[in-house]
């Protein structure tokens, strides 16, 4: 069963997060854009371990970016805390689909904070505005063994 947008928006807040009252959905609560990176170098999955590669801010004009078509990190602008017994997951706003662009995201594990990432796929050029709402997080109840411990837990707060 998937909370109310009430009680996703009262996860976040414990968080730290500042909402708007247009970010508040029935079902969820929208995320805006934080930052919007590309990357600059390669990363790494080994069995070994994980590297995130080097990365740089794309530069707004004008207070927006206005991105071309093509791969490009997002991170988002609000921190995110999943609370125990449940998962998150985010999916894009339907504009977003709308203009030819979405975002891949993954899952959002019990116990997870910080200010989380996506891959922002820009299908055509398109205008994003820094604190523009891109994405909805809803969070569904969930068992699980543990609590997220890994290597983004606190990151970016
Ligand atoms: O699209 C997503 C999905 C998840 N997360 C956050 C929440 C999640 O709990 C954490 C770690 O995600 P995941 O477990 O998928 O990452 P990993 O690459 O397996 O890293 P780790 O080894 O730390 O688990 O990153 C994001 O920022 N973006």
């Amino acid at each position: 069963m998937f909370e109310s947008g009430e009680s996703v928006a009262a996860a976040l807040e414990a968080a730290g997060a500042t909402l708007e009252a247009e970010q508040r959905q029935p079902n969820g609560v929208d995320l805006t854009a934080g930052a919007v990176l590309r990357q600059t170098g390669p990363g790494r999955i080994g069995r070994d371990g994980k590297r995130v590669g080097d990365r740089s801010e794309v530069e707004t004009d004008d207070g927006t970016y206005r991105l071309d078509a093509g791969t490009y990190v997002v991170r988002y602008g609000e921190p995110v805390r999943i609370p125990e017994g449940h998962v998150g997951f985010v999916l894009p706003r339907s504009t977003l689909l709308r203009n030819s662009c979405t975002l891949d995201t993954a899952v959002w594990d019990a116990g997870y904070e910080g200010v989380g990432e996506g891959r922002l796929d820009v299908g055509h050029r398109i205008e994003i505005e820094p604190g523009a709402r891109i994405a909805q997080l809803v969070l569904a109840r969930a068992d699980h063994e543990g609590t997220y411990d890994g290597d983004y837990q606190s990151e970016g707060i």
